[in-house]
């Protein structure tokens, strides 16, 4: 797994290594040259335009100007100042030595010229603003990242894309959109989520120093980034000696007459995502609806109030299936109503492994008025609890409903506030959204992100199936859950790709990504096996 670290904690990585006798000036020069090397390796390039700006993001810039130049490649900077007006000492010393070095510059060039030079650029390396970014990019960034966001040239971002938070990946309205992005010591929240996914490209960590993955660790990661090999664990042995049970049997409980499909879609994704034997528990008026449609799954009628939900009468019953599964996930088009909170209630309370989603959630945030985490009794169980909410109803459940999370490290920290309500290790939430993280009271574990495929109605459904099917099929211990469920993350992503190339990356419905999960996950379980011999970007 990869380490990721919140910014400030990046700083104490830094300030370790100059205790070993790693400067800074020393860190820029090998930032500046690994941004080089990379250049280096695009195919087919002669000229190279570095965007400099005033602080040491700036002073990696020139580094790699100057390390180009060497190489005999045609290097322009271009930059605000010349490199005597540059205020930082450390940038200033890098600027006038790449300057000595006879490296080309512009220095505060109109627009014009720099779109002119930017016609004859092979490769921008985007060295601007770096972590030190804060508010709106000011001129003459601005324009400068207008100018190369619309040329043709490959675009190699230093540290972070100008123009995104590496923190929160949130970005301005201007922000650079990379091919590549060297990212200095180790990887940031920012450059894995939400605007961070479209601005980075490809992301190579730039370690720097033999000492730096020591410090790293030191520095506590906020998250890890889950490699395939760290799969290998979860998977559940390959074996011809199973029956229908022996693989795993899940329970689905949901739907109302309003939304009667949503159960529907978590059945088929967990009866497609090996679980031996799924059974379907909805209010009586809608079994015979979904019966009609799916002969494999057993559909259970269960007491209903006349609007179609599930009545009082439901919870004791639904409690006692559940004991006879080995996962039950309820919540998918449930609707919150007295019947269906104390369903939740009821189930919560057993000692079941349970998958929780979508109104399964919101009768819990119900439940426990907005404040899950005032109620460590609640979560207090020995079974695995695993939680799905997307950003919304994360929010609902830890008193953020008017304001949801709205980053990666937003969304992991109230994720940890509701596992470390209880403090076991055997809840887990998967806390959605552009970048999904796993989070125990152990880690927070990041999944590859799916597509944006995966963003349409019923994805949600069908993530909890596979989650609920994987949950019934392993025999993992509850320190695995996250990887687990991660792995769940990456079979509906993977699935979201398979189903983007059948169907078109905007036609992709929840079915589609139903009927390709088995295919993904044996594609999957392959790279896993082999992954020298395949290449999952
Ligand atoms: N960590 C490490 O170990 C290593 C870090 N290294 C590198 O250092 C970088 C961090 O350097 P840094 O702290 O100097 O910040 P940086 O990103 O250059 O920005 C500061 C400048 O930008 C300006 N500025 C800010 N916002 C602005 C805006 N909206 N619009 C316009 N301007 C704006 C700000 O001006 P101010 O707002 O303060 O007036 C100041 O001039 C890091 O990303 C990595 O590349 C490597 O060298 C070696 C290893
Ligand atoms: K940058």
């Amino acid at each position: 797994m990869q380490p990721v670290l919140n910014v400030e904690d990046v700083k104490r990585v830094e300030s370790g290594l100059t205790e070993v006798g790693v400067s800074i000036s020393e860190l820029m020069h090998r930032a500046g040259t690994a941004a080089a090397n990379e250049v280096m390796r695009t195919d087919d390039v002669s000229s190279v335009t570095v965007f400099c700006g005033l602080g040491n993001n700036g002073g990696d810039g020139w580094v790699a100007a100057e390390s180009l130049r060497k190489r005999d490649i045609d290097v322009t900077v271009v930059t605000p100042v010349a490199p005597d007006d540059i205020q930082g000492d450390l940038a200033r010393v890098v600027a006038k030595s790449a300057q000595s070095a006879g490296v080309k510059m512009l220095v505060a060039p109109p627009k014009g010229r720099v779109e002119e030079l930017l016609l004859s650029t092979d490769v921008v390396v985007d060295a601007m603003l770096g972590t030190g970014f804060h508010g709106d990019p000011r001129a003459p960034f601005d324009i400068w990242i207008e100018c190369i966001n619309a040329s043709g040239a490959t675009v190699i971002a230093v540290d972070v894309p100008s123009g995104l938070s590496a923190q929160t990946g949130l970005a301005s309205s201007r922000c650079v959109i990379a091919d590549m992005t060297v990212t200095m010591l180790v990887l940031k929240p920012g450059l894995l989520a939400d605007m961070g996914r479209d601005a980075c490209g490809t992301i190579v960590v730039a370690p720097l120093a033999e000492q730096t993955e020591r410090l790293v660790l030191e520095a506590d990661p906020v998250a890890w980034r889950a490699d395939l090999e760290d799969y290998v664990d979860v998977l559940a042995p390959p074996s011809n000696a199973v029956d229908k049970f022996t693989r795993g049997s899940v329970l689905v409980v949901g739907g109302s007459l309003r939304f009667p499909g949503a159960p529907l879609l978590a059945a088929q994704a967990a009866a497609r995502s090996g679980a031996g034997y799924v059974t379907l528990a909805v209010p009586e008026p809608v079994a015979p609806i979904l019966q009609s449609q799916m002969p494999e799954i057993p559909v259970m009628g269960l007491p209903s109030d006349p609007d179609g939900t599930f009545s009082a009468e439901a919870a004791d019953i639904v409690a006692e299936l559940a004991l006879k599964r080995t996962a039950t996930l309820v919540g998918p088009g449930m609707r919150v109503s007295g019947g269906t909170v104390g369903v939740v209630s009821k189930l919560i309370s057993s000692e079941v492994p349970l998958v929780i989603d979508a109104d399964g959630l919101n009768c819990l945030a119900r439940l426990t008025s907005n404040k899950l985490d005032d109620f460590p009794e609640l979560l207090r169980r020995n079974e695995p609890l695993i939680l799905t909410p997307h950003r919304r109803e994360l929010g609902r459940l830890v008193g953020q409903q008017e304001v949801p999370p709205a980053s990666l490290t937003a969304a992991m920290e109230a994720a940890r506030r509701i596992v470390w309500t209880d403090g076991g290790s055997e809840i887990t939430v998967v806390a959605k959204g552009s970048a999904t993280a796993c989070v125990s009271v152990d880690a927070a574990v990041l999944p590859k992100p799916g597509p944006a495929a995966l963003a349409t109605a019923g994805s949600g459904d069908v993530l909890g199936g596979v989650v609920a099917a994987f949950l019934a099929r392993s025999n993992v211990g509850n320190d695995d859950l996250p990887v687990l469920s991660a792995l769940a993350c990456e079979v509906h992503g993977y699935a979201g790709s398979i189903a983007a190339e059948r169907f078109g990356s905007h036609g992709v419905m929840a079915r589609d990504i139903i009927d390709a999960l088995g295919l993904a996950e044996d594609a999957l379980e392959e790279q896993i096996a082999f992954p020298e011999s395949t290449d999952m970007d």
